[in-house]
Parts: C-alpha cells; structure tokens; sequence
C-alpha cells in the first residue's frame, strides 16, 4: 500500500487531488493538511467544498494536520498544494526526511537538478532526481509541475518540436480558479478581463523553454526558442484557453497532423487520458466549458490551425494544469520504481 497526503487540501488544487486520490487504485489518502485555521479539525467539517462533483466520502473524517515535517514523516510520497512561500523551505525539508514531494507551487521549478514535468512530454526528466539525491545528500525528492499556462502551452508544442522554430507569442485567457478559492473577488471579475497575472509571462517563457530542452543525463540545456505572453483573466470557473502564434515551416494540415499523429512514450497509467491532445476541427472549439472536461480533465485540446500558423490550445487548469498532471507524474515514477 502506498501512503501518500495531501498538503495544502483545502484549496482549489488540494481539493482537485482529493478528488482524484480519494479512489485511486495504486494510492491510499492518508493525511491532509492545511493552515493552523485547519489543523486538528475532520476535513468534512473545515473543507468548503466547490468541486461539481460529490464530497468524497471517505475522506470526511480524517483530522487535518498541520502542515509539517511531521505529519507527513509516515508517507511514502505527498503532493504539494501549498502557497509558494510556504513550500519553498517546507518542501525542501519534507524530501530531507526521506518522502517524495509531488509540487504544484513555483518554488523549486527552476532548480537545475529539480524535474519539471509534464508525464507524456519530458519523463526523461525524471533522472535528475538521482543528481539531486546526491547534491542533497536525501532519500527523498521534489519533483515539480509546471505552471498551469504552461502545461497547456507545452504540452501543445511537443509535437511541433521536429520543425524549427525560434519565437511564439501566445495570449491566454485564464480561469478565475487559477487564482485560487480566495484570488479574485467576484466584484473585480465579474463583466471584466484583467490584462495582468503577477509573473505569470515570466514564468510561461523561462518553464517551457527548460520543458522542451535537450536533457543530456545530467543537465538541461533550454529550447533555442523565446515565448512572448500576454497573460489575462476571464470570467471563466475552469479551463486556461491560449492564442498560440508560431513561425514554422509547415501548413495548418502539417500541424493538424503532428497533433493527430502524435503518442506519449507510455500508455495505460490510472489517470492518463486516452489522448493528451485532442485536435477538434469545429471552427469554434476548443471552448472551457464545453470542452474542459475532455480526459476526465487530463487532455490538452486544439484547434483553429490557421496559416501563421495560428491555434487554440485549452486545458482544465486545476485538473492537467495542476493535481492531474502531478497524480500522472508520480504514476509514471511509481512505475519507474523512485518509490
Ligand atoms: N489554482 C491553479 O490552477 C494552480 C495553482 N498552482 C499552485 O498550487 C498552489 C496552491 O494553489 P491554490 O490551491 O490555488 O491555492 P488556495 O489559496 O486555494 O489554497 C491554499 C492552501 O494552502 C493552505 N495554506 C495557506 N496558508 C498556509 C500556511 N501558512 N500553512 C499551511 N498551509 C497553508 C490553505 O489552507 P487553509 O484552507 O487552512 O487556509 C489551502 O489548503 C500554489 O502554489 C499555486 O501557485 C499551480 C498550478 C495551477
Ligand atoms: N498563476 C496561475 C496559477 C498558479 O498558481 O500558477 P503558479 O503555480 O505558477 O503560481 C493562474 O493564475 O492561473
């Protein structure tokens, strides 16, 4: 059996990995944990939960924990919901007492020998671990997720990384949930869009460019290309949707048939999709609403090549964007025996 919890679970991501671990068939919820506000409380009775789908049952009466080295010293591995300024020490010190951090928060994604990773993109990534087990002198690890925008913004370009190219411009409309249960008040984005997300276009240029690099066993050199965002919020609950600009040599059917084309390295894992990415050729899709829940949240989906080459890429952010995404990072690394 193995032993994983929650850090951070009564957020909008903690939440999300309630949802997909609560009957997962590899892993056991074990401990959750949140603010002092939380702690020492049954999450049933703190939890205000906002998921479309039932509260998972099983999970009512477990007391939540503080979030500490100790609580989670028991786990096998734990996934990080945490605020970015709670994790960055806390995260470090937890894979300093031997248990695998799972992280969704920006603290450590740039770290040389810390893997970003999307599962069916860059698992190769995943041996940095080793070099950062040695440079740590730990038993544990930190692997990262990348940032929600990003996700979709990668995992889009994998299959358009054999032609060259060297800029893409990309303008995202981004889910109010993004923000957080607490991060946009409703008066602020109601009947409006918020031309700005503090570092978010910072972050979507320098996480995909160490993504999409060359990994040579030990070091990652960054993809020979720069991304120009413009990062804006929209009146949406769930799903991130970019404009994609991206000067390649290739024809909108070329590209419509690298995204048809295109296979992960692996099949079959629990929470892998059937596809990652999903070309939809209505001339109005891929749309949040309609589309967001494609995968059971997990696929990336395009569509509207046009010459340019021009497309629309959407995801559900809390799902591939966020607790998705690490559930399959820690899949595939189960499978890989790193725990
Ligand atoms: N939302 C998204 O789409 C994405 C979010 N992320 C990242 O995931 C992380 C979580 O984001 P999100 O779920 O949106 O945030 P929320 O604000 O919704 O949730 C924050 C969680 O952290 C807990 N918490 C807050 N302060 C403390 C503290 N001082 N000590 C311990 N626990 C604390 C809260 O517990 P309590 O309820 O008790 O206050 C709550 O469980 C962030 O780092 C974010 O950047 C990454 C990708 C996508
Ligand atoms: N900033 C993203 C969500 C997020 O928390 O990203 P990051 O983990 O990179 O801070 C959004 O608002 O949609």
């Amino acid at each position: 059996m193995i032993h994983v919890g929650v850090l951070g679970a009564t957020g909008a991501v903690g939440q999300r990995f309630v949802q997909l671990l609560a009957n997962h068939p590899w892993f056991t919820l074990s401990t959750l944990t949140a603010s002092d506000r939380s702690a020492g409380k049954t999450y049933g009775s703190v939890v205000n939960w906002r998921l479309d789908s039932p509260f998972p049952e099983s999970v009512r009466d477990i007391v939540v924990s503080p979030t500490t080295v100790d609580a989670v010293k028991d786990c096998d591995i734990v996934f990080s919901a945490l605020p970015a300024d709670i994790a960055t020490t806390l995260e470090s010190e937890i894979a300093d007492a031997g248990v695998g951090v799972f992280s969704n928060a920006s603290s450590h994604r740039m770290a040389a020998d810390v893997p970003l990773m999307i599962a069916e993109v860059n698992p190769e990534h995943a041996a940095l671990i080793d070099l950062q087990k040695k440079n740590h002198n730990r038993d544990g690890f930190i692997v990262t997720n990348p940032n929600c925008s990003t996700i979709m913004l990668a995992t889009a370009l994998a299959p358009l990384m054999k032609f060259p190219f060297t800029t893409i411009n990309v303008a995202t409309m981004q889910a109010i949930s993004g923000a957080g249960f607490e991060g946009v008040p409703a008066f602020g984005i109601y009947d409006n869009v918020i031309p700005y997300i503090g570092s978010e276009e910072e972050k979507m240029s320098r996480e995909a460019n160490k993504i999409l690099g060359t990994f040579d066993g030990t070091q990652i050199t960054g993809a020979p290309f720069t991304v120009s965002a413009s990062c804006n919020r929209v009146p949406v609950i769930d799903g991130h949707t970019l404009n994609i600009w991206i000067d390649v040599p290739a024809t909108p059917d070329e590209v419509i048939e690298a995204f048809r084309t295109w296979q992960p390295p692996f099949s079959g894992l629990p929470t892998q999709p059937e596809k990652t990415i999903l070309y939809l050729p209505d001339e109005n899709r891929p749309q949040p609403r309609l589309d967001r829940n494609r995968g059971n949240g997990m696929t990336v989906s395009v569509g509207r090549v046009r010459d340019g080459i021009r497309f629309v890429a959407m995801g559900h952010n809390t799902i591939r964007g966020a607790a998705g995404a690490s559930v399959l990072n820690a899949e595939l690394l189960h499978t890989k025996k790193y725990f």
